[in-house]
Protein backbone atom coordinates (compact mmCIF):
# COMPACT_ATOMS: atom_id res chain seq x y z
CA UNK A 1 0.00 0.00 0.00
CA UNK A 2 1.15 3.35 -0.77
CA UNK A 3 1.93 4.73 3.18
CA UNK A 4 3.68 1.36 3.74
CA UNK A 5 6.13 1.89 6.08
CA UNK A 6 5.03 5.27 7.71
CA UNK A 7 5.14 4.99 11.78
CA UNK A 8 1.89 7.25 12.92
CA UNK A 9 1.32 8.00 16.64
CA UNK A 10 -2.20 9.46 16.93
CA UNK A 11 -3.35 10.87 20.07
CA UNK A 12 -6.92 10.45 20.56
CA UNK A 13 -9.38 12.76 19.76
CA UNK A 14 -12.72 13.32 18.91
CA UNK A 15 -13.54 13.00 15.10
CA UNK A 16 -11.53 15.04 12.77
CA UNK A 17 -7.89 13.35 13.94
CA UNK A 18 -9.38 9.96 14.17
CA UNK A 19 -10.79 10.58 10.55
CA UNK A 20 -7.29 11.51 9.18
CA UNK A 21 -5.85 8.62 11.58
CA UNK A 22 -8.30 6.20 9.95
CA UNK A 23 -7.02 7.71 6.30
CA UNK A 24 -3.43 6.98 6.79
CA UNK A 25 -4.42 3.24 8.10
CA UNK A 26 -6.77 2.63 5.31
CA UNK A 27 -3.68 3.33 2.51
CA UNK A 28 -1.23 1.29 5.19
CA UNK A 29 0.28 3.32 7.25
CA UNK A 30 0.73 1.64 10.68
CA UNK A 31 -1.55 3.99 13.22
CA UNK A 32 -1.08 3.65 17.16
CA UNK A 33 -3.90 5.11 18.73
CA UNK A 34 -2.93 6.63 22.30
CA UNK A 35 -5.91 6.72 24.52
CA UNK A 36 -5.86 7.77 28.30
CA UNK A 37 -6.07 5.12 30.53
CA UNK A 38 -9.12 4.46 32.80
CA UNK A 39 -10.91 4.95 29.94
CA UNK A 40 -12.72 2.07 29.48
CA UNK A 41 -14.30 2.46 26.12
CA UNK A 42 -12.97 3.94 23.09
CA UNK A 43 -15.58 6.36 21.32
CA UNK A 44 -13.15 6.50 18.52
CA UNK A 45 -15.69 5.35 15.43
CA UNK A 46 -12.89 5.65 12.95
CA UNK A 47 -10.36 3.42 14.11
CA UNK A 48 -10.26 0.98 11.58
CA UNK A 49 -6.93 -0.80 11.10
CA UNK A 50 -5.07 1.54 13.77
CA UNK A 51 -3.59 -0.41 16.96
CA UNK A 52 -4.49 1.20 20.60
CA UNK A 53 -2.21 1.63 23.05
CA UNK A 54 -3.06 3.24 26.60
CA UNK A 55 -0.94 6.13 28.38
CA UNK A 56 -1.05 8.13 31.44
CA UNK A 57 0.26 11.31 30.14
CA UNK A 58 -0.40 12.71 33.04
CA UNK A 59 2.37 10.61 34.70
CA UNK A 60 6.39 11.69 33.53
CA UNK A 61 6.94 8.22 32.63
CA UNK A 62 4.04 8.60 30.29
CA UNK A 63 5.46 11.08 29.23
CA UNK A 64 8.74 10.14 28.77
CA UNK A 65 7.31 6.77 26.61
CA UNK A 66 5.42 8.85 24.39
CA UNK A 67 9.10 10.80 23.79
CA UNK A 68 10.62 7.43 23.10
CA UNK A 69 7.32 5.93 20.49
CA UNK A 70 7.44 9.61 18.59
CA UNK A 71 11.47 9.23 18.23
CA UNK A 72 10.70 6.23 16.46
CA UNK A 73 7.64 7.49 13.93
CA UNK A 74 7.16 9.52 10.99
CA UNK A 75 4.29 11.52 11.93
CA UNK A 76 2.36 12.39 15.50
CA UNK A 77 -1.26 13.67 15.17
CA UNK A 78 -2.50 16.06 17.97
CA UNK A 79 -5.71 16.78 18.58
CA UNK A 80 -5.79 19.45 21.55
CA UNK A 81 -6.59 22.83 22.87
CA UNK A 82 -3.66 25.23 21.60
CA UNK A 83 -0.63 24.57 24.44
CA UNK A 84 -1.79 21.01 25.76
CA UNK A 85 1.18 19.60 24.55
CA UNK A 86 3.26 22.32 25.57
CA UNK A 87 2.38 22.10 28.92
CA UNK A 88 2.91 18.23 29.19
CA UNK A 89 6.43 18.84 27.57
CA UNK A 90 4.98 17.08 24.11
CA UNK A 91 5.14 20.54 22.19
CA UNK A 92 7.30 20.54 18.81
CA UNK A 93 10.17 22.34 20.00
CA UNK A 94 11.26 19.06 22.44
CA UNK A 95 9.86 16.47 19.79
CA UNK A 96 11.30 17.84 16.46
CA UNK A 97 14.72 18.42 18.68
CA UNK A 98 14.48 14.69 19.32
CA UNK A 99 13.28 13.64 15.82
CA UNK A 100 14.16 16.17 13.45
CA UNK A 101 12.22 13.94 10.82
CA UNK A 102 9.34 13.90 12.51
CA UNK A 103 5.82 15.29 11.03
CA UNK A 104 3.93 16.68 13.93
CA UNK A 105 0.74 17.12 13.09
CA UNK A 106 -1.52 19.40 15.13
CA UNK A 107 -5.33 19.79 14.03
CA UNK A 108 -7.62 22.43 15.62
CA UNK A 109 -10.60 24.32 15.08
CA UNK A 110 -9.09 27.90 15.26
CA UNK A 111 -5.09 27.31 14.43
CA UNK A 112 -2.64 27.50 16.71
CA UNK A 113 -2.46 31.46 16.49
CA UNK A 114 -4.94 34.08 16.83
CA UNK A 115 -7.18 35.11 19.93
CA UNK A 116 -9.69 32.26 19.46
CA UNK A 117 -6.83 29.59 19.52
CA UNK A 118 -7.45 28.49 22.84
CA UNK A 119 -10.91 28.27 22.54
CA UNK A 120 -13.33 25.67 22.71
CA UNK A 121 -15.39 24.60 19.79
CA UNK A 122 -16.88 22.21 17.30
CA UNK A 123 -17.79 22.31 13.49
CA UNK A 124 -20.75 24.28 13.42
CA UNK A 125 -18.46 27.30 15.51
CA UNK A 126 -15.29 26.28 12.77
CA UNK A 127 -17.60 26.52 10.20
CA UNK A 128 -19.08 29.82 11.65
CA UNK A 129 -15.90 31.61 11.32
CA UNK A 130 -15.20 30.07 7.80
CA UNK A 131 -17.89 32.31 6.66
CA UNK A 132 -19.52 29.70 4.61
CA UNK A 133 -22.35 28.42 7.13
CA UNK A 134 -23.58 32.03 6.04
CA UNK A 135 -23.97 30.62 3.03
CA UNK A 136 -26.12 27.13 3.72
CA UNK A 137 -29.81 26.98 4.16
CA UNK A 138 -33.00 27.36 2.80
CA UNK A 139 -34.15 30.78 1.69
CA UNK A 140 -36.21 32.61 4.95
CA UNK A 141 -34.59 30.08 7.19
CA UNK A 142 -31.41 30.51 9.76
CA UNK A 143 -27.88 28.95 8.29
CA UNK A 144 -28.02 25.70 8.39
CA UNK A 145 -24.83 23.00 9.19
CA UNK A 146 -24.87 20.38 6.75
CA UNK A 147 -24.17 17.38 9.58
CA UNK A 148 -20.46 17.85 10.81
CA UNK A 149 -19.06 17.25 7.28
CA UNK A 150 -17.71 20.33 6.32
CA UNK A 151 -15.05 21.84 9.15
CA UNK A 152 -14.36 18.31 10.85
CA UNK A 153 -14.13 16.15 8.21
CA UNK A 154 -13.27 17.69 5.05
CA UNK A 155 -11.75 21.57 6.44
CA UNK A 156 -10.27 18.98 9.02
CA UNK A 157 -9.43 15.41 9.21
CA UNK A 158 -9.11 15.36 5.14
CA UNK A 159 -7.04 18.79 4.79
CA UNK A 160 -4.82 17.67 7.82
CA UNK A 161 -4.13 14.00 5.90
CA UNK A 162 -2.98 15.84 3.07
CA UNK A 163 -0.69 18.11 4.57
CA UNK A 164 0.71 15.10 6.53
CA UNK A 165 1.27 13.74 2.76
CA UNK A 166 2.60 16.80 1.43
CA UNK A 167 5.49 17.01 4.52
CA UNK A 168 5.90 13.19 3.68
CA UNK A 169 7.20 13.98 0.33
CA UNK A 170 8.90 17.01 0.81
CA UNK A 171 10.66 14.92 3.48
CA UNK A 172 12.09 12.50 0.91
CA UNK A 173 13.84 15.64 -0.35
CA UNK A 174 15.02 17.39 2.46
CA UNK A 175 15.09 14.67 5.26
CA UNK A 176 13.59 16.97 7.53
CA UNK A 177 9.93 17.39 9.13
CA UNK A 178 7.80 20.27 10.14
CA UNK A 179 4.73 21.38 11.99
CA UNK A 180 1.17 21.32 10.33
CA UNK A 181 -0.80 23.77 11.87
CA UNK A 182 -4.32 22.55 10.48
CA UNK A 183 -7.28 24.71 11.26
CA UNK A 184 -10.67 23.42 10.70
CA UNK A 185 -11.53 27.17 10.05
CA UNK A 186 -9.06 27.49 7.29
CA UNK A 187 -9.46 24.22 5.78
CA UNK A 188 -13.25 24.43 5.87
CA UNK A 189 -12.83 27.85 4.12
CA UNK A 190 -10.17 26.74 2.00
CA UNK A 191 -12.56 23.88 0.24
CA UNK A 192 -15.12 26.03 -0.14
CA UNK A 193 -12.38 28.53 -2.55
CA UNK A 194 -15.00 28.10 -5.06
CA UNK A 195 -17.21 30.24 -4.07
CA UNK A 196 -14.71 32.90 -2.98
CA UNK A 197 -13.29 33.21 -6.09
CA UNK A 198 -16.89 32.66 -8.08
CA UNK A 199 -18.32 35.99 -6.06
CA UNK A 200 -18.05 38.15 -9.45
CA UNK A 201 -20.03 35.43 -11.60
CA UNK A 202 -23.24 36.25 -10.17
CA UNK A 203 -23.74 33.24 -8.69
CA UNK A 204 -23.89 34.39 -5.42
CA UNK A 205 -25.53 37.47 -5.96
CA UNK A 206 -28.63 36.70 -3.70
CA UNK A 207 -29.90 36.10 -0.65
CA UNK A 208 -29.01 33.08 0.94
CA UNK A 209 -31.29 30.16 -0.56
CA UNK A 210 -31.79 31.60 -3.64
CA UNK A 211 -29.15 31.12 -6.02
CA UNK A 212 -28.13 28.50 -8.55
CA UNK A 213 -26.46 26.02 -6.47
CA UNK A 214 -28.02 26.65 -2.89
CA UNK A 215 -31.62 25.80 -3.35
CA UNK A 216 -32.71 28.97 -4.85
CA UNK A 217 -33.00 27.15 -8.45
CA UNK A 218 -35.87 24.72 -9.35
CA UNK A 219 -33.45 22.57 -11.45
CA UNK A 220 -31.16 22.16 -8.92
CA UNK A 221 -32.67 20.54 -5.80
CA UNK A 222 -34.14 17.87 -4.09
CA UNK A 223 -38.42 16.80 -4.85
CA UNK A 224 -40.36 14.33 -3.17
CA UNK A 225 -41.70 11.64 -4.77
CA UNK A 226 -44.96 9.70 -4.09
CA UNK A 227 -43.79 7.40 -1.90
CA UNK A 228 -42.26 9.78 0.54
CA UNK A 229 -38.89 9.40 -1.02
CA UNK A 230 -36.88 11.79 -2.56
CA UNK A 231 -34.82 12.87 -6.14
CA UNK A 232 -32.15 14.93 -6.34
CA UNK A 233 -32.38 17.16 -9.49
CA UNK A 234 -28.69 18.88 -10.46
CA UNK A 235 -29.77 19.85 -14.43
CA UNK A 236 -28.01 23.03 -15.29
CA UNK A 237 -27.26 23.20 -18.54
CA UNK A 238 -29.20 23.73 -21.45
CA UNK A 239 -28.87 20.18 -23.16
CA UNK A 240 -29.31 18.36 -19.34
CA UNK A 241 -32.29 20.69 -18.42
CA UNK A 242 -34.44 19.44 -21.68
CA UNK A 243 -33.68 16.11 -21.05
CA UNK A 244 -34.81 16.91 -17.25
CA UNK A 245 -38.40 18.29 -19.09
CA UNK A 246 -38.42 15.53 -21.60
CA UNK A 247 -38.34 12.63 -18.17
CA UNK A 248 -40.86 15.11 -16.80
CA UNK A 249 -42.68 14.98 -19.65
CA UNK A 250 -42.92 18.84 -19.70
CA UNK A 251 -43.14 20.99 -22.84
CA UNK A 252 -40.80 23.21 -22.74
CA UNK A 253 -42.42 25.98 -24.86
CA UNK A 254 -45.37 25.54 -21.95
CA UNK A 255 -42.82 26.95 -18.72
CA UNK A 256 -40.98 30.02 -18.45
CA UNK A 257 -37.44 30.21 -19.47
CA UNK A 258 -34.96 28.22 -17.36
CA UNK A 259 -32.89 30.92 -15.79
CA UNK A 260 -35.44 33.47 -15.56
CA UNK A 261 -35.28 33.99 -11.70
CA UNK A 262 -38.74 35.38 -10.85
CA UNK A 263 -40.08 32.67 -12.76
CA UNK A 264 -38.12 29.96 -10.54
CA UNK A 265 -41.60 29.73 -7.80
CA UNK A 266 -43.52 28.69 -10.49
CA UNK A 267 -41.03 26.21 -11.96
CA UNK A 268 -40.56 25.08 -8.64
CA UNK A 269 -44.20 24.17 -8.10
CA UNK A 270 -44.92 22.59 -11.93
CA UNK A 271 -41.71 20.11 -10.59
CA UNK A 272 -42.99 19.56 -7.38
CA UNK A 273 -46.03 18.60 -8.39
CA UNK A 274 -44.48 16.36 -11.18
CA UNK A 275 -42.25 14.52 -8.94
CA UNK A 276 -44.83 13.64 -6.52
CA UNK A 277 -46.48 11.72 -9.05
CA UNK A 278 -44.58 8.60 -9.13
CA UNK A 279 -42.31 6.68 -6.68
CA UNK A 280 -38.89 6.85 -6.95
CA UNK A 281 -38.25 3.50 -8.38
CA UNK A 282 -40.30 4.87 -10.98
CA UNK A 283 -38.78 8.13 -11.61
CA UNK A 284 -35.71 6.13 -11.60
CA UNK A 285 -36.53 4.36 -14.32
CA UNK A 286 -37.41 7.15 -16.60
CA UNK A 287 -34.07 9.22 -15.69
CA UNK A 288 -31.27 5.95 -15.29
CA UNK A 289 -29.80 6.05 -18.55
CA UNK A 290 -30.49 9.46 -19.43
CA UNK A 291 -28.47 12.78 -19.14
CA UNK A 292 -30.63 14.52 -17.39
CA UNK A 293 -28.73 14.50 -13.79
CA UNK A 294 -31.27 13.27 -11.82
CA UNK A 295 -30.78 10.27 -9.61
CA UNK A 296 -32.27 9.00 -6.70
CA UNK A 297 -31.78 10.39 -2.67
CA UNK A 298 -30.48 7.17 -1.65
CA UNK A 299 -30.78 5.67 1.96
CA UNK A 300 -27.96 4.11 4.19
CA UNK A 301 -29.77 0.93 3.54
CA UNK A 302 -30.30 0.99 0.24
CA UNK A 303 -26.97 2.72 -1.12
CA UNK A 304 -24.67 -0.14 -1.46
CA UNK A 305 -27.26 -2.31 -3.34
CA UNK A 306 -27.76 0.60 -5.73
CA UNK A 307 -26.18 -1.00 -9.36
CA UNK A 308 -23.98 1.49 -9.66
CA UNK A 309 -22.33 1.40 -6.65
CA UNK A 310 -22.57 -2.51 -6.43
CA UNK A 311 -20.70 -2.51 -9.64
CA UNK A 312 -17.99 -1.22 -8.39
CA UNK A 313 -17.44 -2.48 -4.35
CA UNK A 314 -17.95 1.18 -2.90
CA UNK A 315 -19.24 -0.28 0.28
CA UNK A 316 -17.56 -2.73 2.42
CA UNK A 317 -18.44 -4.56 5.34
CA UNK A 318 -16.41 -5.44 8.10
CA UNK A 319 -16.45 -8.71 10.11
CA UNK A 320 -18.78 -7.29 12.35
CA UNK A 321 -21.25 -6.96 9.38
CA UNK A 322 -21.12 -2.94 10.01
CA UNK A 323 -21.51 -1.06 6.02
CA UNK A 324 -18.96 1.78 5.79
CA UNK A 325 -17.40 3.31 2.24
CA UNK A 326 -14.49 1.95 1.09
CA UNK A 327 -11.56 4.22 0.82
CA UNK A 328 -11.13 6.71 -1.91
CA UNK A 329 -9.38 7.53 -4.64
CA UNK A 330 -8.85 4.23 -6.11
CA UNK A 331 -5.50 3.86 -6.48
CA UNK A 332 -4.67 1.18 -9.42
CA UNK A 333 -1.16 -0.30 -8.52
CA UNK A 334 -0.89 0.41 -4.79
CA UNK A 335 -4.86 0.60 -3.50
CA UNK A 336 -6.21 0.86 -0.02
CA UNK A 337 -6.53 -2.26 1.69
CA UNK A 338 -8.87 -1.47 4.50
CA UNK A 339 -8.79 -3.53 7.70
CA UNK A 340 -12.13 -5.62 8.05
CA UNK A 341 -11.42 -7.05 12.17
CA UNK A 342 -12.92 -4.99 14.93
CA UNK A 343 -11.96 -1.97 16.03
CA UNK A 344 -9.34 -2.06 18.60
CA UNK A 345 -10.19 -1.61 22.29
CA UNK A 346 -8.83 0.88 24.82
CA UNK A 347 -5.03 -0.59 24.94
CA UNK A 348 -5.67 -3.31 23.39
CA UNK A 349 -1.90 -3.08 21.68
CA UNK A 350 -0.13 -1.84 24.65
CA UNK A 351 1.90 -4.87 25.05
CA UNK A 352 2.40 -5.56 21.66
CA UNK A 353 3.54 -1.83 20.36
CA UNK A 354 6.06 -1.42 23.32
CA UNK A 355 7.24 -4.37 22.63
CA UNK A 356 7.80 -3.50 18.96
CA UNK A 357 9.21 -0.10 19.95
CA UNK A 358 12.32 -2.00 21.82
CA UNK A 359 10.79 -1.79 25.78
CA UNK A 360 11.97 -5.23 27.31
CA UNK A 361 9.56 -7.40 29.11
CA UNK A 362 10.57 -6.06 32.31
CA UNK A 363 10.07 -2.37 31.40
CA UNK A 364 6.29 -3.34 30.26
CA UNK A 365 5.48 -5.11 33.08
CA UNK A 366 6.72 -2.02 35.46
CA UNK A 367 4.79 0.20 33.42
CA UNK A 368 1.75 -1.69 33.85
CA UNK A 369 1.98 -2.12 37.70
CA UNK A 370 2.41 1.42 38.21
CA UNK A 371 -0.19 2.62 35.85
CA UNK A 372 1.27 4.18 33.80
CA UNK A 373 0.34 2.05 30.77
CA UNK A 374 -2.65 -0.02 30.43
CA UNK A 375 -3.98 -3.01 28.52
CA UNK A 376 -7.28 -5.02 28.70
CA UNK A 377 -7.30 -6.89 32.19
CA UNK A 378 -4.64 -5.32 33.34
CA UNK A 379 -3.45 -7.35 36.09
CA UNK A 380 -2.27 -10.49 34.27
CA UNK A 381 1.43 -11.24 33.52
CA UNK A 382 2.83 -11.08 30.13
C1 LIG B 1 -20.37 4.83 23.25
C2 LIG B 1 -20.00 5.33 21.87
C3 LIG B 1 -20.87 6.38 21.29
C4 LIG B 1 -20.20 7.14 20.18
C5 LIG B 1 -20.54 8.57 20.22
C6 LIG B 1 -19.46 9.39 19.62
C7 LIG B 1 -19.79 10.82 19.79
C8 LIG B 1 -18.82 11.62 19.04
C9 LIG B 1 -19.37 12.99 18.82
C10 LIG B 1 -18.47 13.72 17.92
C11 LIG B 1 -18.88 15.18 17.82
C12 LIG B 1 -17.92 15.90 16.98
C13 LIG B 1 -18.10 17.39 17.13
C14 LIG B 1 -19.25 17.93 16.29
C15 LIG B 1 -16.83 18.10 16.74
O1 LIG B 1 -16.85 19.11 16.14
S1 LIG B 1 -15.32 17.42 17.20
C16 LIG B 1 -14.11 18.70 17.00
C17 LIG B 1 -13.80 19.33 18.29
N1 LIG B 1 -12.75 20.30 18.22
C18 LIG B 1 -11.46 19.95 18.09
O2 LIG B 1 -11.08 18.80 18.00
C19 LIG B 1 -10.51 21.11 18.04
C20 LIG B 1 -9.25 20.90 18.86
N2 LIG B 1 -9.54 20.49 20.18
C21 LIG B 1 -10.07 21.27 21.12
O3 LIG B 1 -10.34 22.45 20.91
C22 LIG B 1 -10.34 20.64 22.48
O4 LIG B 1 -9.65 19.43 22.56
C23 LIG B 1 -11.85 20.39 22.74
C24 LIG B 1 -12.48 19.54 21.64
C25 LIG B 1 -12.60 21.71 22.80
C26 LIG B 1 -12.01 19.64 24.04
O5 LIG B 1 -11.48 20.43 25.07
P1 LIG B 1 -11.06 19.77 26.46
O6 LIG B 1 -11.94 18.61 26.76
O7 LIG B 1 -11.02 20.86 27.46
O8 LIG B 1 -9.62 19.12 26.15
P2 LIG B 1 -8.23 19.84 25.84
O9 LIG B 1 -8.22 21.27 26.31
O10 LIG B 1 -7.89 19.61 24.42
O11 LIG B 1 -7.25 19.05 26.75
C27 LIG B 1 -7.13 17.66 26.72
C28 LIG B 1 -6.75 17.21 28.10
O12 LIG B 1 -6.64 15.80 28.08
C29 LIG B 1 -5.35 15.44 28.60
N3 LIG B 1 -4.94 14.19 27.96
C30 LIG B 1 -4.90 13.90 26.65
N4 LIG B 1 -4.47 12.64 26.45
C31 LIG B 1 -4.23 12.12 27.67
C32 LIG B 1 -3.76 10.86 28.14
N5 LIG B 1 -3.46 9.85 27.29
N6 LIG B 1 -3.62 10.70 29.48
C33 LIG B 1 -3.92 11.69 30.36
N7 LIG B 1 -4.38 12.90 29.96
C34 LIG B 1 -4.53 13.11 28.64
C35 LIG B 1 -4.47 16.60 28.23
O13 LIG B 1 -3.30 16.60 28.99
C36 LIG B 1 -5.40 17.75 28.54
O14 LIG B 1 -5.43 17.94 29.94
P3 LIG B 1 -5.52 19.42 30.59
O15 LIG B 1 -4.52 20.28 29.88
O16 LIG B 1 -6.94 19.87 30.34
O17 LIG B 1 -5.23 19.20 32.04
Amino acid sequence: MALAGVRVIELAGLAPAPFCGMILADFGAKVIRVDRTKVGVSLDRQARGKRSVAINLKSAAGVALLRKLCLQSDVVLEPYRRGVMEKLGLGPNELLKENPRLIYARLTGYGQTGSYAAAAGHDINYLAMSGLLSRLGRSGEEPYAPLNLLADFAGGGLTCAMGILLALLERTRSGKGQVIDASMVEGAAYTGSFVWKSQGTGLWGRPRGQNLLDSGAPFYDTYRTSDGRHMAVGALEPQFYAQLLHGLELAEADLPAQMSVSDWPELRRVFTERFASKTQAEWSEVFDGTDACVTPVLSFDDVSSHPHNRDRGSFLRDRDGQESPRPAPLLCRTPARPCLAPDPAVGEHTVQVLQEYGFTAAEIEQMLAAGVVERPGVASKL
